[in-house]
């Protein structure tokens, strides 16, 4: 393998951490990962990705001396739950993955959040190692210490923050990823042009289609979603403030996955935020805060690579406006019970919009419904 990219997370001394990004990372973890320390490492993965991946790093640990076991989960969003967060940590504890031990995660971002929340708690913390195999994990979810799994009354609203002590990005696995999946990573991507660099949408706008085809683009995508990333976590670690421009689009993305009840036949992740981040743009406008220009242009790429940007798109229907208010109420922004949003002045222009009426959300979501 060529070498790879490397990111810093520079977070205070030894919570500080690499992100590693190439090809062929997976075949070449073992040096990694033995260079942690540690005698075992407790691989996490899903039924998808273990009969692809999860043997081949096995061997790539082992030839390096650490003992390996591993624990498959369902594949989707459904495995963000309490059953199966207790199945992976009784599963780790029957391994004997101590303190000094590894929890990896090697798959998505359900994989990289349900792994996380485990080493996160089991033994009150256990060193965690991301090795994502989506772009979705790659470009974002395995990067920042957000772990967690979703209650019925929410997304994400069990976890903690616990950071990986590295993150191994092997793009070549990106190659085995269905294309509903890469455009699903994608909506994340496009996410971070519009927050901040409106440069960076403009290359996603010109070189898209590289990441899809896995030219020398996707490395050059990955590390520079990783290197915003790591910036604003490194600044806010715990969300206190600038980290929230992170959920772009997922106000009204994680209230569309809950009201389809987390089925991925219905809706995924990245679609939810693809959606999520034409409304939050096309509310910008309505509210005179962005062109309605820029909210086309929005919209239009992310149609353009292949994702959905109107409610109507969610099979089975979005719910009717107060549905979708009602599973808005439990996000995590939500500070005395006021909706906060992420919206925009323009491209590469978000910020954070606390105190958002609830009327004026409601008859929004009304005529994006009727507009059909
Ligand atoms: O890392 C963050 O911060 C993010 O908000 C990134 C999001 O893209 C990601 O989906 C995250 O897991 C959502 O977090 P949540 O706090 O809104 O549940």
């Amino acid at each position: 393998m060529t070498d790879p990219l490397t990111v810093r997370v520079p977070l205070d001394g030894a919570r500080a951490y690499d992100i590693l990004i190439g090809r062929g990372l997976i075949d070449a973890a073992g040096p990694h990962l033995a260079a942690l320390g540690g005698r075992a490492a407790g691989i996490v993965t899903d039924e998808t990705v273990a009969p692809l991946y999860a043997e081949r790093f096995r061997a790539a640990l082992e030839r390096h001396g650490l003992r390996t076991s591993v624990v498959a989960v369902e594949p989707g969003e459904g495995s963000k739950s309490y059953a199966h967060y207790a199945r992976v940590c009784d599963a780790l504890l029957g391994m004997r993955i101590e303190r000094g031990d590894l929890v990896v995660a090697l798959g998505g971002g359900v994989v990289g959040d349900l792994a996380g929340f485990a080493a996160a708690t089991l033994r009150r913390g256990v060193r965690f190692v991301q090795v994502p195999t989506s772009l979705l994990a790659q470009v974002d979810s395995s990067v920042g210490g957000k772990t967690g799994i979703n209650s019925p009354h929410g997304k994400n609203l069990i976890g903690a923050f616990h950071q990986p002590r590295l993150v191994l990005a092997d793009t070549a696995a990106l190659d085995t990823l269905s294309e509903r999946e890469m455009r699903a990573g994608y909506a994340e991507v496009a996410k971070y042009g519009l927050i901040g660099d409106a440069d960076f949408f403009g290359w996603c706008e010109a070189n898209w289609r590289g990441i899809f085809s896995g030219g020398p683009e996707r490395e050059e995508a990955v590390a520079a979603c990783c290197r915003a990333k790591a910036g604003v976590v490194t600044r806010d670690e715990r969300e206190d403030g600038e980290r929230a421009l992170l959920n772009l689009g997922h106000t009204f993305g994680h209230a569309l996955e809950r009201i389809v009840g987390y089925d991925p036949a219905r809706l995924v992740h990245g679609e939810g935020v693809a959606i999520g981040t034409a409304l939050a743009f096309r509310f910008s406008a309505r509210l005179g805060l962005c062109a309605g220009q820029d909210a086309g242009r929005v919209a239009n790429h992310l149609a353009l690579a292949g994702l959905p940007t109107r409610l109507q798109a969610v099979p089975g229907g979005p719910g009717d406006a107060d549905a979708l208010l009602d599973a808005m109420a439990q996000d995590k922004k939500v500070r005395d019970g006021a909706l906060t949003f992420i919206l925009a002045r323009g491209i590469g222009q978000s910020f954070i919009a606390p105190g958002i009426d609830r009327d004026a959300v409601r008859a929004f979501l009304q005529d994006e419904l009727a507009a059909g």
